[in-house]
């Protein structure tokens, strides 16, 4: 059966670019714009050339890119010409072989928010549109409030239509602009602008999330005929964002009916590469992904049941719904208070340790695990610090220091301008081959502000550690989460570090205490010992423990 095209638009650029809190720079929009294109998306939507100078500066130095490059703008404002319409000329003046008008499509908008005729609003569409055509550029039209234009006034809403499409629009996007239209209407009215004798292959669809339906209607859109779809990576964009272009391409490309139908530009190869596009963002964002992402997040494939561990062991797919190579994720089996012999011999392997079943230490390390969870630790989450404890247990760990002792004090006090300010000092001593060293570390970020008695501790701990130095110079702490918890009977503090290395490495510990400081340093520590363990220790990483 020959496939069909399915165009995948993304505005990433643009729409994401509208998520409040979100400010690209030019160079952050290169390196975005070069990852959708490795990734295969058939338009880039790079911003609106004229209304900001960041946007401008970028269409002046944009990548060349196999995807259709596209500046976006409104219709001409009424009362001038299209070619008089300076807005419309500094989004033309970008060059780009495409370029996508917004214009309205709802009665109540026109006269409301733009205060001029309806009629006035068709010529504004079609004027503009022709303008682009006759610039010899690819025309899109986004239909703006499209579904509930045609709920108030369908007659009107597809005159909008057809008058863009007369004009010469290659596509007509239809929008739910404010985000509340649910799929099965969006399907409906999809269908219905298709009897009114617009092509489905000439029809897009731009969805917002606003009922967390975005990739829902935009399927319900496909499903009814409209061959181009609309979204933006991890589904930023204005409000609740867009449909997330992250869960649809997988869909689109391993999810029947629409794997065996459609024919998009992302390969199986460029899939396998998603994972990370959708990181770089993240990273871009300085945002910690969030582990719940559908197919991407580290918890998409993350296996913490016993019961669910234990037949995934036996064969994946029992608790998979693809593989997760497909996308470049990968499979978690986690230890937590849930977990059995399964997920534990299951995380061993992991780390290179094969336990045959039966061995008593497996029993020992799951009560101690469920020991420490009922005290506040959580290791679900922080498996690298599960790693050092089972190895601990294996006698597998070896000990590269240890901590004698620390001391962290925080003082109020004048400085030279009179101003009152912290200042955090710690020492930490510890021993190395039987070697003492004393380090002491006050912390402050370049302004000179006090950067917190944990800061303190981190980098007196991380300052002098003799042999071991060059290792963890290339550490960083990416992110560092604080919870007060029940542990036992009493509030604990439990604080959840996640560290990175020069490798790009991630890994995350935990530390549990009633006292901040204590549960800090306790997963500092871990942090250190995990990362010297794998770059130090990978002969002793790799063992084999018989019964
Ligand atoms: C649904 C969407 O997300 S569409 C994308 C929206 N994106 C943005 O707005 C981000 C970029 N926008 C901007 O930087 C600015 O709004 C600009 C540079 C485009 C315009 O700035 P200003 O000239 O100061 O106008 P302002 O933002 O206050 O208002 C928009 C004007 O455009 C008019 N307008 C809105 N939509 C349209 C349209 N489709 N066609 C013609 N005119 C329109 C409005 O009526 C308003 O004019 P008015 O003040 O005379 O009533
Ligand atoms: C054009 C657009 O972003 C919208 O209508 O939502």
């Amino acid at each position: 059966m020959t496939k069909e095209r399915l165009y995948l638009y993304d505005t990433t650029l643009r729409d994401g670019q509208q998520t409040q809190g979100v400010q690209f720079s030019t160079e952050e929009k290169i390196q975005i714009a070069e990852a959708l294109d490795a990734l295969g998306v058939d338009f880039i939507e790079g911003g609106w050339p004229g209304a900001n100078p960041t946007d401008s500066a970028f269409f002046d130095t944009r990548p060349q890119t196999r995807a259709t490059f596209t500046a976006f703008g409104m219709t001409k404002r009424a009362g001038m010409s299209a070619e008089n319409d300076d807005v419309l000329a500094a989004v033309l003046n970008a060059g780009t072989p495409a370029v996508c008008l917004v214009g309205k499509t709802h009665d109540f908008h026109v006269e409301r928010a733009l205060g001029i005729s309806l009629d006035e609003n068709l010529e504004n569409i079609s004027k503009s549109i022709a303008h682009l055509v006759g610039q010899s550029r690819e025309a899109l039209f986004d239909a703006e409030h499209f579904f509930d234009g045609y709920k108030a006034n369908p007659a009107y809403a597809l005159r909008c239509l057809h008058a863009a499409a007369e004009a010469g629009a290659r596509w007509i996007v239809l929008c739910d602009t404010n985000g509340g239209t649910l799929p099965a209407e969006i399907g409906r009215i999809v269908g219905e602008v298709i009897a009114s004798g617009l092509p489905g292959d000439q029809l897009g669809i731009h969805t917002h999330n606003d009922t967390q339906n975005a990739v829902a209607g935009s399927l319900a859109a496909i499903d009814a005929g409209a061959r181009q779809v609309q979204g933006t990576l991890n589904g930023l964009g204005e409000r609740c964002g867009n449909a997330n272009l992250v869960a649809l391409i997988p869909t689109l490309l391993l999810k029947e009916p629409y794997a065996s139908r459609f024919e998009t530009g992302v390969t199986r190869e460029a899939l396998a590469g998603l994972t990370r596009t959708s990181r770089l963002l993240d990273d871009i964002l300085n945002r910690v992904p969030s582990r719940q992402s559908a197919y991407v997040g580290a918890g998409a494939f993350a296996h913490k049941a016993g019961l669910h561990a234990s037949a995934i062991l036996k064969d994946p797919s029992t608790y998979e719904h693809i593989d997760p190579a497909a996308v470049g994720n990968a499979r978690i089996v986690p230890m937590s208070n849930q977990a059995g012999q399964s997920n534990l011999r299951k995380r061993l392997g992991d780390m290179g340790l094969k336990v045959e079943r039966g061995n008593p230490a497996l029993t020992r390390i799951l009560d101690l695990i469920k020991a420490r969870e009922t005290e506040g630790y959580s290791y679900d989450t922080a498996q690298a610090s599960f790693e050092l404890l089972a190895r601990r247990e294996l006698g597998l760990l070896p000990q590269f220091f240890e901590v004698k002792r620390y001391r962290v004090t925080i003082e109020r006090r004048k400085n030279k301008r009179n101003e009152m300010v912290s200042i955090s000092e710690a020492v930490v001593v510890v021993t190395i081959n039987g070697e003492k060293t004393l380090s002491v570390s006050e912390s402050f970020d370049e302004r000179g502000s006090d950067r917190g008695p944990v800061n303190a501790l981190a980098q007196a701990l991380a300052k002098d550690l003799g042999p071991y130095q060059s290792v963890i110079d290339g550490m960083r702490l990416v992110d560092f989460k604080v919870r007060i918890t029940q542990g036992g009977t009493e509030a604990v503090t439990r604080v959840i570090i996640d560290s990175e290395d020069e490798h790009g490495r991630r890994w995350s510990t935990v530390g549990v205490s009633p006292n901040l400081v204590d549960a800090s340093f306790e997963a500092l520590l871990d942090a250190i010992n995990w990362k010297l363990l794998r770059d130090l220790a990978p002969a002793e990483s790799a063992a084999l423990i018989d019964a």
